[in-house]
């Protein structure tokens, strides 16, 4: 089997890495294209796998083919694929926002995975969701899942709704913790804290919480309380929190990114 990644940006590269590693396929079944020379000459320098400037060399012997550039980009980069690809071919999509029905219209093809992965994929601990056409068979979906599980796990839904869904919790949510983490490091250097006592006080309090929440059947609600003593310190900051809205105030920003992958779609 062999795979070809379009666009070495963030996610074509963070991919092409796990399952270059991945016993699956190992590196010489995997090729990435790009059309930015300067990616090309570092890529090609580094030998993870191999590198392409030019679809015709490389299209036309891929059996799946990972879609890994801007939603923008597609315009150009389809028309240039059409005379290179074949109905045997399979399609996985990790773009924002693209329908499969435009993937299988502008490529004329049917065969077509949508995927919505997360920046994590790049230490193992992604989070893929998935869904497919109905060209796509059961034997070929299972391959898609495990080239997906190279960069952490993967969840299986039913329709394109939830792509978009998780696009604004999972696809986008990185930023959202990042976001927490950087009004937490800039309080603490308000406090007076160093650069690096705040970054060690910041990244172990996410870590902390986290490998408590992953190591228990607690929720965060229930967490909360355990931190929280009546009339605390911790009280003091979560009804600062409620009092401004903070919990609805990310939920709308998570149902904005939901809205704008719909919305990214209806772009043609
Ligand atoms: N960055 C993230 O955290 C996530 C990104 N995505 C999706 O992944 C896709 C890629 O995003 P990033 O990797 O962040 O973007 P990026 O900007 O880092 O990479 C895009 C790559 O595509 C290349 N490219 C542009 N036009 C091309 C063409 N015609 N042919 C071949 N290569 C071309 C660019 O040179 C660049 O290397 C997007 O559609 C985005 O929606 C999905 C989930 C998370
Ligand atoms: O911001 C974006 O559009 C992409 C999709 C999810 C994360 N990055």
């Amino acid at each position: 089997m062999r795979v070809l990644v379009i666009g070495a940006g963030n996610m074509g590269l963070t991919y092409s890495e796990g399952m270059a590693k991945s016993p699956l396929l190992g590196k010489h079944n995997l090729n990435i294209y790009d059309t930015d020379p300067k990616k090309i000459t570092t890529l090609s320098k580094e030998a993870h796998f191999d590198v392409y400037d030019n679809l015709e060399d490389c299209l036309p012997k891929a059996d799946i083919v990972f879609l890994a550039v801007k939603p923008y980009h597609i315009e150009d980069l389809f028309k240039s694929m059409t005379k290179y690809i074949n109905k045997q071919q399979l399609f996985v999509s990790l773009m924002a926002g693209v329908t499969i029905d435009t993937i299988k219209e502008q490529l004329g093809i049917k065969k077509v995975v949508r995927a919505m992965p997360n920046l994590p994929a790049k230490v193992g601990k992604g989070v893929t969701s998935y869904t497919e056409s109905s060209d796509v068979s059961k034997v070929e979906l299972i391959m898609v899942r495990n080239l997906l599980d190279t960069t952490g796990t993967s969840i299986h839904v039913d329709t394109e709704k939830f792509i978009d869904a998780s696009t604004g919790i999972s696809g986008s949510g990185p930023a959202y913790v990042f976001y927490f983490m950087q009004s937490m490091l800039e309080a603490a250097l308000k406090m007076g804290f160093s650069d690096y006592d705040s970054k060690i006080l910041v990244s172990n309090t996410f870590e902390g919480a986290i490998e408590l929440f992953n190591q228990s059947d607690i929720s965060p609600e229930a967490w909360i309380d355990r931190v929280s003593s009546k009339g605390g310190t911790t009280q003091a900051a979560i009804d600062s929190m409620e009092d401004n809205n903070v919990k609805q105030l990310i939920q709308d920003a998570a149902y904005a990114a939901f809205n704008r992958a719909i919305e990214l779609g209806q772009e043609k």
